[in-house]
């Protein structure tokens, strides 16, 4: 069984910006969310990879971190894994399979058994994550399932992510995705900033990821989003 299984929701938190004002890791921690992913496309470095890792791992929830490049990466017994994303409609294949080779190459201590790809599909344009691969934003749903299908039947994905980073994306696209695997967990991310958007995008999904706005909002509006997921 993998890790997030019976994952519902995940804070992704991005080492490149604060929390609000007098909230700590802590209170994220105990947020009643499944999951900590730690990154972000911009500003990301090992050194604030290192820092938060440091921080979200002493308490009982899962940590993992998320590079968005070779630099990113950060080894430690503070988190649990690796979840490396590997972007299906990047219109630079250096984000398909180019960083990777070169991880593999240069990078002599990857631990394999706790790392897992993630078949991104990007589909926010106006997205950092979307100019850094150039992704091919206009899709339809049918091509987003297409993608799903190749990610799962032919590259053995175990999660397909529908990435709309920073606005909250179709249900239809999210359905369409979920409908078209048999076994792969589909992720959503993006936009999510209560508990209707949280319960919306859970009911295809199977598990939410929630970013900005723990970073925007804070620790109480994240658990209405823990809430619509776990509610979904
Ligand atoms: C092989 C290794 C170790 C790394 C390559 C991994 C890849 C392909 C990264 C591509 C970019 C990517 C999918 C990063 C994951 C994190 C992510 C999507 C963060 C959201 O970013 P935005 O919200 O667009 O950007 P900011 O919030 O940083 O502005
Ligand atoms: O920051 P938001 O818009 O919540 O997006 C979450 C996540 O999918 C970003 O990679
Ligand atoms: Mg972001």
């Amino acid at each position: 069984m993998h890790p997030w299984a019976e994952w519902n929701h995940v804070v992704k938190l991005d080492p490149d910006k604060t929390l609000v004002d007098g909230e700590s890791f802590e209170a994220v921690a105990s947020s009643g969310t499944d999951a900590i992913a730690i990154g972000g496309t911009t500003g990301m470095t090992e050194e604030k990879m290192a820092r938060v890792v440091e921080a979200c791992g002493r308490y009982d929830v899962p940590v993992y971190i998320e590079p968005s490049h070779l630099g990113a990466v950060y080894h430690s017994e503070a988190h649990d894994g690796y979840l490396v994303p590997v972007v299906f409609n990047a219109g630079d294949p250096t984000w398909i399979t180019g960083a990777h080779k070169e991880w593999a190459r240069l990078d002599g201590e990857i631990d394999w058994s706790r790392t897992y790809p993630e078949a991104y599909v990007v589909l926010n344009e106006d997205s950092s994550v979307a100019e850094y691969t150039q992704a091919n934003c206009n899709l339809d749903p049918d091509e987003v399932a297409a993608y799903a299908t190749v990610a799962e039947r032919m590259f053995a994905q175990p999660i397909l992510y529908v990435e709309y980073s920073g606005t909250l994306g179709d249900p239809a696209v999210v359905e369409a995705a979920a409908d078209a695997v048999e076994s792969a967990s589909v992720f959503y991310g993006g936009g999510i900033h209560d508990y209707d958007s949280a319960h919306t995008m859970a009911a295809y999904a199977d598990v939410v990821v929630v970013g900005d706005l723990v970073h925007d909002e804070g620790v109480e509006a994240l658990r209405e989003t823990v809430r619509g997921a776990n509610e979904a």
